[in-house]
């Protein structure tokens, strides 16, 4: 068997040599030629799965894409051709959410004030969504979500409207795919007319897709009301961020919120899990098994946690403002950004360290503190 793979995908030599042999390829470039005798191709985002690409791979069974979005799936030619198709829904949701409350900790630092006591709107309540509310909610904030087909499904959470969510959130976060059609659809949902309606001093973030946001419009209400402060992981037109937008952003990462090594393994793992069913063959590695010890554990000596102690426990995991200076530093050419994305120290999640309080000590932190870091999801 042939199994064609990306080679920024990690654990696939791990995972997948069992079942034949293996190319490694560079996703973005990858032509038919290259594919035309797998029988399984495995691929992120950057590769776009279409006609032109696998029509002359006529032995391929399982098309594998380890990502959440499957924008760049032709799903309805693998039906027809019966080429049996798996995305890793939520594998990288738990990255995304952190990746959305770190960084806005690391914002409300850059500007000399507390994200405590804001309310959040999160536009897109499916997986990476709800992984961030669960952070947002475990430290205590407010969150309204806005989700029109998962309301109309019946979901029992409470919703509102998006124009209502944007009169009353001070922090606007999106977690929505990208769909151009349908009375839902999400490309430019906030276009200049919506961008206007921000109200005066919202934070906005971005980590679903670029094209949810029209950047140029973006660009404008930018020029006109510094007051908006805005985070970027995802940009109009990727691997190509517009330039003038870069410098008007407060944190600027390239497309790095679900790449925590935990979401990459995960990714990976479920489409090795998805093979073994085809192949009727037993799954007999472990996710565990792949992901190594993390080097800190940490006891927490204090008996309160303000928001500067909380954000530097994030940065134990990961520090966003070194993907920012590297993204200011050479976002400038595809290369530059695809280098950076594959050059990325892969971040662990909350889950990998372990934090207990001192309990020799009078003056510990105590047990309310301890308990939202959990509820975060580090571990104890
Ligand atoms: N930056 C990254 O690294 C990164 C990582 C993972 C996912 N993503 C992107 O984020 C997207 C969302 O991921 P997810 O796991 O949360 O997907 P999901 O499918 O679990 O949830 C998306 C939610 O958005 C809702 N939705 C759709 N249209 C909407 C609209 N117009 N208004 C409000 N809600 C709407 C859907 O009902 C669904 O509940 C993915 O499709 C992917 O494009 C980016
Ligand atoms: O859709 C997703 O899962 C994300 O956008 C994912 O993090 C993108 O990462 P890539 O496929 O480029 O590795």
């Amino acid at each position: 068997m042939k199994i064609v793979a990306d080679e920024n995908m990690p654990y696939v030599e791990e995972l997948f040599a069992e079942f034949g042999q293996i190319e490694f390829v560079n996703g973005r470039t990858l032509t038919a030629e290259q594919v035309k005798d797998a029988d399984v191709l495995l691929v992120r985002s950057v590769t776009k799965v279409n006609q032109a690409l696998i029509d002359q791979a006529t032995k391929l069974i399982f098309v594998g894409s380890a990502t959440i979005g499957t924008d760049h799936i032709d799903v309805d030619y693998l039906q027809q051709r019966g080429i049996e198709f798996s995305n890793a829904p939520g594998c990288n949701a738990t990255a995304v959410g952190e990746f959305a409350f770190i960084a806005l900790l690391e914002l409300a630092k850059r500007l000399g004030t507390q994200l405590k006591g804001k309310i959040v709107g999160i536009v897109g309540a499916g997986n990476t969504g709800t992984a961030a509310a669960k952070c947002f909610e475990a430290y205590g904030l407010q969150v309204l979500l806005c989700d029109p087909i998962k309301q109309a499904e019946g979901d029992s959470r409470l919703f509102v409207a998006l124009d209502e969510l944007i009169a009353k959130a001070d922090v606007v976060s999106l977690h929505v795919p990208i769909t151009k059609v349908g009375p839902h659809k999400t490309w430019y949902l906030f276009d200049g007319a919506r961008l206007n309606t921000l109200k005066p001093n919202t934070w906005l973030i971005n980590c679903c897709r670029g094209e949810v946001i029209d950047n140029h419009a973006l660009i404008k209400m930018k020029q006109a009301r510094n007051d908006i402060k805005v985070i970027l992981d995802v940009w109009e037109g990727e691997p190509n961020p517009i330039a003038d937008l870069v410098p008007l952003v407060e944190f600027a990462t390239p497309h790095i919120a679900g790449y925590s090594l935990e979401g990459k393994a995960r990714g990976t793992f479920m489409l090795y899990q998805t093979l073994c069913r085809i192949l009727q063959q037993q799954a007999t590695k472990s996710l565990v098994d792949l992901l190594p010890p993390f080097e800190f554990q940490q006891s927490l000596n204090t008996a309160s946690l303000d928001e500067s102690h909380l954000l530097k426990m994030c940065r134990l995991v990961f520090d966003l403002r070194d993907d920012d200076a590297l993204f200011r530093q050479s976002f400038h050419t595809s290369a530059g950004f695809d280098l950076l994305r594959k050059q990325h120290t892969h971040r662990r999640e909350f889950s990998a360290l372990a934090v207990n309080s001192c309990i020799d000590n009078a003056f510990s932190a105590s047990s309310d503190c301890i308990k939202m870091l959990w509820s975060l999801g580090y571990s104890q």
